[in-house]
């Protein structure tokens, strides 16, 4: 009998593989139970994996034992195919870097030297090394001239934890673990590292691990999320998207929690939708064209741009009355409610909340302005976002009808 010929089968690439953890296990001496029990996790390499899970379920635990700073019971970790589960530790851990919640920077040493800390390990001479504290300090927004001979203390925890990025990324690892970075960090200060940190990701591609306890951080960070029950057990492990869309239990669904929608507008990005225009006038013009071009619009202010095109004032048509001489300068209020467009939807609704003008001002990278975001474009957002999950749930559930 001939075999029948059949076409090869057309199967998308592997992604590669950066960490795999197989059946990784931790009992701590003297406890009844496995902090971690069994884990086995594939991480692919340039992703954002985030741990998420209530507290003592073992996150830290397996994050610290990627880089045995806690070595495991039983098990194997497997770093871009090499078994590194007895390896000497101290040339794993330089390969991998390392971001704690406190920074971990050492108080006698200036920011310069905290930050050469691995490129001095690996040898580097006195001039690569310099070059590289001040590539890295630009990298995380950092003038090198000014804070490179500080000292931690000088700093603010944000510009801290600034800092501790940049150490972490001295020797080039392929691999960052972050634990809880910006933890300890005022909402507002942490919004923005947030930002930072993903810009900074879109241009180094490392193979990130991230531990949080917040699942609107989790779902702002992750490529994947890998939600963990006691022992480190894997309730879920999928994008953002499909957590939110198709949580696959009870457990995911309560951790989750209320407002899933609200929630989901931590996956779009204002650069995603089309920014609504506003009104805007040169901060060079006059009270008569501001005037002008306030009576055409059906806004109840206009947006003044300084001489780069950033965002320099808002002048309600209250401002304009009460001005007296020709000149628009001092009148109105500087922008609060501003957002890049790296931002997330929910980062634009924040902001939008407590605008004066119920509208959150839109910049680039460089502070340009680029148009705002309103209510309705993020009514709209929801409305679209909903459509689709209502969609894909479809899908799925038709997929699964026919399946055998
Ligand atoms: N050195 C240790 N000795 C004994 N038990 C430990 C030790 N470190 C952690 N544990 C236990 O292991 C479990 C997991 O702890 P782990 O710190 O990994 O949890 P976590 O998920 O990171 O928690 P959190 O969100 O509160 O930081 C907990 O029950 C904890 O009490």
């Amino acid at each position: 009998m001939t075999q029948p010929i059949t076409a090869p089968e057309q199967t998308a690439p592997e992604p590669e593989v950066m960490i795999r953890l197989e059946n990784l296990t931790k009992r701590f001496p003297g406890t009844r139970r496995n902090a971690v029990d069994g884990l086995s996790l594939d991480i692919h390499a340039g992703e954002i994996v985030v741990l998420v899970g209530p507290s003592g379920c073992g996150k830290t635990t397996t994050m610290k034992m990627i880089n045995r700073i806690i070595e495991p019971t039983s098990g194997r970790i497997v770093l871009n195919g090499e078994d590194v589960t007895t390896t000497n530790p101290d040339q794993l851990r330089r390969r991998i870097g390392y971001v704690i919640q406190q920074t971990g920077l050492f108080p006698h040493l200036t920011i310069g030297e905290n930050v050469s800390t691995v490129p001095k390990l690996l040898g580097w001479d006195a001039a690569r090394t310099r070059n590289r504290v001040d590539e890295l300090l630009r990298l995380v927004n950092m003038d090198p001239e000014e804070y490179r001979d500080r000292f931690p203390k000088q700093l603010s925890g944000g510009q801290q934890q600034r800092v501790g990025v940049a150490r972490a990324l001295g020797g080039d690892p392929q691999v960052m673990l972050m634990d809880e970075p910006f933890g300890a960090i005022d909402p507002i200060t942490r919004e923005r590292l947030q930002n930072e940190f993903l810009r900074l990701q879109s241009e180094v591609r490392k193979t990130i691990v991230f531990v949080t306890h917040d699942i609107d951080e989790a779902i702002k960070m992750g490529d994947r999320i890998a939600i963990l029950q006691e022992g480190s057990a894997i309730a879920q492990y999928d994008t953002p998207e499909r957590i939110l869309t198709a949580p696959a239990n009870d457990f995911v669904r309560d951790f989750i929690g209320g407002g899933a929608s609200l929630k989901r507008l931590s996956l779009s990005r204002v650069r995603d939708i089309e920014l609504a225009p506003w009104p805007t006038v040169s901060a060079a013009d006059s009270v008569e064209q501001a005037h002008r071009v306030l009576r055409e619009s059906d806004h109840s202010a206009v947006l003044a741009l300084d001489p780069e095109g950033r965002p320099a004032r808002w002048i309600g048509a209250d401002d304009l009355r009460r001005g007296t001489g020709s000149s628009l300068e001092g009148l109105g209020t500087v922008p609060q409610a501003m957002v890049q467009t790296r931002a997330t939807l929910s980062d634009a609704l924040n902001e939008l909340i407590s605008a004066r003008y119920a509208v959150t001002v839109v910049v680039d990278e460089d502070g340009h302005y680029q148009g705002v975001v309103d209510i309705d474009q993020i009514n709209e957002s929801i409305r679209s976002m909903r459509a689709s999950a209502v969609a894909e749930a479809r899908t799925s559930f038709a997929e699964g009808e026919t399946r055998p």
